[in-house]
């Protein structure tokens, strides 16, 4: 099986996360960002993150919440990796750097420009211009970023059904939210299992 990273993002359920760690996901997602659907409070979020195994990444979401905020919730909800969604300044991304490694979110609304490779953080994540909505955009508008050396995170409208057109533009990983889900936050167990078994076919 070719090695995929893959994140599910969104968890608010102990039960998503427990499955979607046992299907092989890499990474977790816990927004914090206020006002998504998708919310979790860091008490909650911690309740998850430490029934987990030592072996997947568990990644807070924020949204233009200063530095100070997103290390203290990250530090409470036990978090581990701190991906920023709105338009934090670059001192921002350094300053939560240097505990956290930072990935950084880009809202594409035409092709990513190659100058975003230089935004301090450790990759660089390629996104709808509305976070956790399902939709998609021309995968090829990621082509000038893939060919960066920055690690590239594909995002935005994806499921089962369309990963195989994203992984075929090798990323660092992939990103899915709404693509796995029932409702906002309550994840679908048939949608993991199609995801996970679709992947382990590629
Ligand atoms: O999901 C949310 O509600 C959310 C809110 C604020 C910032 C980011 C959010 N989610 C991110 O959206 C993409 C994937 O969305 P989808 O698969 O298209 O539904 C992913 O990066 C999430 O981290």
């Amino acid at each position: 099986m070719a090695l995929v990273r893959v994140k599910i993002c969104g968890i608010t359920r102990l039960e998503d996360a427990l499955l979607a760690e046992e299907l092989g996901a890499y990474a977790l997602g816990f927004v914090l960002a206020p006002g998504s659907k998708r919310r979790v409070d860091p008490p909650s979020a911690r309740r998850i993150s430490q029934a987990l195994g030592p072996f997947v990444v568990r990644v807070g979401v924020f949204r233009d919440q200063p530095p100070g905020e997103v290390l203290r919730w990250m530090e409470e909800a036990r978090l581990q990796v701190a991906q920023l969604h709105g338009n934090e300044p670059p001192e921002w991304a350094e300053a939560i750097g240097r505990f956290f490694p930072v990935i950084k979110a880009f809202p594409l609304e035409g092709p990513a420009r190659p100058e975003w490779a230089h935004y301090p953080a450790s990759a660089l994540l390629l996104d709808s211009p509305r976070p956790g909505s399902g939709e998609a955009y021309p995968r090829a508008w990621a082509e000038p970023l893939l060919a960066s050396d920055a690690r590239v995170i594909l995002a935005g409208g994806l499921t089962p059904e369309n990963v195989e057109e994203a992984l075929a533009l090798r990323p660092y990983a992939l990103d899915l939210a709404s693509g796995v889900e029932e409702a906002p936050g309550v994840k679908s167990e048939a949608r993991l299992r199609a995801l996970f078994g679709r992947l382990r076919g590629l």
